[in-house]
């Protein structure tokens, strides 16, 4: 079997023409979406996701600006701007980038965004909205891996999700999506034990270790999705995931790649996010 390879790129820039003409009928009825980013420091990989926000909002007609702070900055002045942007009625949607310095706890951060403008939906409210299968912002890794699902008509009811990482961005909340979806969930992390006595069972496999060639055909179903939600950088500059793309497309049915899978619909989500935050509280 070859898999069919589900092009995140591709649907991402479907789901953002789609989204274009929802900004237009908002900005006829007086109402201009617009998306705060906010990156402490200089870490590359940080700058270019950023960049890649604010080129898929000019593109979607959503208007955003960058605020660009130096490591130096205190948790307090970074809580202090939050409040202000709280406050800022003309933004509807606040990310600040992650990772952030170690002396600011990002924590503390996330849960000063108000839960109405929390676009990147990791407030613990956002989170215990989601729980109880609320409409809320839902986090925008997992809401693009549901998403590339539904788009293939992948189905999640009954079937065995594996997921291996347990990151609060990405591993915890996509395994709560696909609860929300009646799947049968399995989280695996570093300490699980015989990995592949899981690996194997799963009809959706969702791999977010961080490690290039974690997984092999070897550790997968026949027949099974394989979602690859790594993004590594080799020595020669190129980008890997974590699952060894090569051997599991002959084994599996459907797979996402890396780069050009999973990655391109989190900014999406991003968007989607973003127009319902415009969109106002009442829609939640
Ligand atoms: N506040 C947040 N911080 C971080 C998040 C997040 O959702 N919110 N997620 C990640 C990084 N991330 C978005 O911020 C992100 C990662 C990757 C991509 C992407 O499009 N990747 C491309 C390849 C890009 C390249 O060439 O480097 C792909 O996979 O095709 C978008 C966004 C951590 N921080």
């Amino acid at each position: 079997m070859t898999a069919e390879i589900i092009n995140g790129k591709a649907l991402a820039d479907e789901l953002r023409n789609e989204m274009k003409v929802e900004v237009e009928e908002l900005k006829k009825q007086g109402i201009y979406p617009h998306l705060t980013v906010v990156l402490v420091g200089d870490n590359p990989a940080s700058k270019s996701y950023v960049n890649g926000k604010e080129k898929a909002c000019r593109e979607t007609g959503i208007s955003s600006d960058l605020i660009e702070l130096p490591t130096s900055i205190t948790e307090e002045e970074l809580l202090a701007l939050i409040e202000r942007l709280n406050q800022d009625s003309a933004v509807h949607g606040i990310l600040v980038q992650l990772p952030l310095p170690t002396h600011i706890r990002e924590q503390q951060i996330i849960e000063t965004i108000h839960p109405n403008k929390d676009v990147d939906g990791f407030h613990p409210i956002s989170i215990g909205r989601m729980m109880a299968g609320m409409n809320t912002f839902l986090p925008c890794t997992p809401f693009g891996i549901v998403t590339m699902l539904q788009s293939k008509h992948i189905p999640m009811e009954g079937k065995h999700a594996v997921i291996i990482g347990r990151s609060n961005i990405v591993g915890k909340p996509v395994g709560q999506l696909l609860l929300n979806e009646n799947a049968t969930v399995t989280y695996c992390h570093s300490r699980t034990k015989d990995l592949q006595q899981f690996t194997k069972q799963a009809d959706i496999l969702i791999v977010a270790v961080g490690k290039p060639n974690a997984i092999h055909a070897n550790d997968i179903k026949e027949g099974a999705t394989v979602i690859d939600v790594g993004i590594n950088r080799l020595e020669d500059g190129s980008l890997t995931g974590d699952v060894d793309f090569e051997s599991a497309k002959e084994k599996a049915a459907f797979i996402t790649p890396v780069p050009r899978g999973v990655g391109p619909m989190t900014i999406t989500m991003l968007l989607k996010n973003t127009i319902k935050a415009a969109e106002g509280l009442e829609k939640l």
